[in-house]
């Protein structure tokens, strides 16, 4: 990103540049959910459903399949936010792993989300407020009446009712971070209601 950035001087199209990776990766990221189903890590099944759904809606339901709003500046957001997040999680595993974790990966993992939540949030909403005059007019993923299955679905309301789902379910991704951030910066024993 950061490469094709200085060479175009510009984010446009750099989401069509990064495209397949991106797929790819937050695809392939269904992983981690049955990895918490079958215990292989022990975390919440409904936190990293919730996290992982949410990324592959974004990705292929909203910027794949909305060609004219990937250069939105959103999208950019939500991205570079989503891939610092990647790289310090994954290096906290390898190194946890390795059982030579440097202070500063374990900080990093547990204090960055403070502010990167937020802010990949806040490049999901506008990206996805963006869609939504090209969801109208286009009247994409929606079913009308009538039909030989006789029933109805508007995806620009769907849309809405996503964004709206953000207020109750963003809360507890992000408490149960600071739940996280709690036990392992601070060691207080927490009990999740969840697992
Ligand atoms: C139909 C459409 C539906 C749409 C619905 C929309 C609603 C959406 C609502 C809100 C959406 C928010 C969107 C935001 C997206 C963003 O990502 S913004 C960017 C910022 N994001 C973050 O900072 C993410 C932070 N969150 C998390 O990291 C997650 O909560 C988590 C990854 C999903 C779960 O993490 P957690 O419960 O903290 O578990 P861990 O501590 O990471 O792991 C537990 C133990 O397991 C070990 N482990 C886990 N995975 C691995 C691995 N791959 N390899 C090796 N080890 C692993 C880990 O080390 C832990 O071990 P112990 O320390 O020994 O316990």
């Amino acid at each position: 990103m950061v490469k094709y950035y200085l060479q175009k001087g510009t984010h446009k199209g750099l989401y069509r540049n990064i495209a397949r990776t991106l797929k790819f990766f937050q695809t392939f990221a269904l992983l981690e959910v049955g990895h918490c189903a079958i215990g292989i890590v022990r975390t919440s099944v409904i936190v990293t459903g919730v996290q992982v759904c949410s990324r592959i809606f974004m990705v292929w339901f909203i910027t794949n399949s909305i060609r004219q709003i990937q250069n939105e500046e959103s999208v950019i957001l939500f991205v570079v936010v989503w891939t610092v997040t990647e790289i310090t999680r994954y290096s906290f595993y390898t190194f946890n792993l390795l059982n030579h974790l440097p202070y500063f990966i374990k900080w990093a993992r547990y204090n960055m989300f403070i502010v990167m939540y937020p802010l990949g949030v806040v490049g999901e909403l506008l990206t996805i407020h963006a869609a939504l005059p090209y969801v109208r007019r286009s009247g994409m993923y929606s079913l009308r009446l009538p039909n030989k299955y006789n029933v109805s679905f508007d995806y620009y309301y769907f849309l809405i009712i996503v964004m709206l789902s953000y207020i109750p379910l963003f809360p507890q991704l992000y408490f149960h971070m600071l739940r996280q951030r709690r036990r392992v910066l601070h060691g207080e024993i927490i009990v999740e209601k969840d697992e």
